[in-house]
């Protein structure tokens, strides 16, 4: 439904910074009727990629299909198929939740008991069904974006994109979000991809991808994704993690990832972390300032993919930064 390939772009740069790939041979695809959350690291490419997507901006080289549709040769036609939720908001906030649903179906010439069915229809997917005469800027965050989100299913859209559509919302509000989303997916088949950082809101979508230096590191179900780390992870605090990393490698023989200040202890099947965690604790416990044992959640899926090993030569320090923390 959506497929990208081989996308590439280059921003040109100008007299005191070099040019930047953002996109490198990116190639992508999200099926029909498919929920995919697009994640990385800041800089990582998204939001060119987004950009892209909405016809706000053109690659280098590659291509796009939505729908069938060559998104560069004939950008209006996939317009009519594309529904955009930007992160910043569109909505008039002196107006009420009617009379902005009412102005963006004027908008596209949606009238008379076309007009009704859709809108009873968006709202039956959003929370907003008892707040139609309220003003946008008296409602909270969370209904100010579902207000977007009704506006934008009003044209009925085969493809619904979505930029971190819910930052700076609250759990239970982005919940909510993610919640009519859902629905809108079940209830229509519509394909949606969503950029997000809230790792939270993967766990139950159908796909995640997993995007740095413009390309695409990783891209599979949350539950096999989750499978290539094992079931269970050792997480370890050490006073200094360069060293210790070292050691923990040498001395014990294990595999370990750097992150920050801390080491992980991945590939671990049931039953097997809490007997590593007693042989660390017990040899180097004053080292240690914290260690606990967790199943492998989408975040610790995204610092495995965007973090690296520590090798078996010379040790490459690894920034917390560097995976988007
Ligand atoms: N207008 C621009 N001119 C030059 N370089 C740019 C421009 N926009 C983005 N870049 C660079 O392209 C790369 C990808 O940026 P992009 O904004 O697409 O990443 P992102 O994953 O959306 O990041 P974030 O999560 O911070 O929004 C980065 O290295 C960024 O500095």
């Amino acid at each position: 439904m959506i497929d990208i390939q081989d996308l590439t772009h280059v921003y040109p740069g100008g007299r005191k910074v070099g040019p930047r790939k953002a996109l490198d041979s990116l190639t992508l695809s999200v099926r029909e009727g498919e929920f995919a959350i697009l994640s990385g690291p800041n800089g990582s490419g998204k939001s060119t990629l987004f950009r892209i997507l909405c016809g706000l901006a053109l690659p280098g080289s590659g291509s796009v299909r939505i729908d069938g549709i060559d998104l560069f040769a004939e950008p209006a036609r996939v317009r009519r198929v594309l529904g955009v939720v930007f992160q910043n908001p569109a909505v008039d906030k002196q107006l009420s939740v009617a009379e902005n649903i009412r102005l963006h179906a004027d908008l596209y010439g949606i009238s008379g008991p076309e007009f009704t069915a859709r809108r009873d229809e968006a709202l039956a997917w959003t929370d907003l069904s008892d707040r139609l005469d309220q003003k946008v800027e008296t409602l909270s965050g969370g209904l100010a974006r579902q207000v977007e989100l009704a506006k934008v299913l009003m044209t009925r859209p085969r493809v619904l994109l979505l930029d971190e559509p819910t930052t700076g919302l609250d759990p239970s509000s982005r919940r909510n979000f993610l919640d009519a989303l859902h629905r809108v997916q079940r209830e229509r088949g519509m394909t949606i991809l969503m950029t997000s950082h809230v790792f939270s809101e993967a766990e139950d979508v159908d796909r995640v991808a997993v995007m740095k230096d413009g390309r695409l590191l990783a891209y599979d179900s949350p539950q096999a994704l989750k499978a290539r780390i094992g079931t269970e992870m050792v997480v370890v605090q050490p006073d200094d993690a360069e060293a210790f990393a070292e050691t923990l490698r040498v001395e014990l023989g294990l595999a370990v990832r750097r992150h920050g200040d801390e080491l992980r202890l991945e590939e671990t099947e049931n039953g097997e972390g809490l007997p590593m965690l007693e042989r660390i604790l017990e040899r180097y416990r004053p080292r240690i300032r914290s260690i606990s044992i967790k199943q492998p959640d989408l975040e610790d899926v995204f610092v495995h993919v965007t973090s690296r090993a520590v090798p078996d030569h010379a040790q490459a320090p690894e920034t917390g930064k560097e995976a988007g923390r």
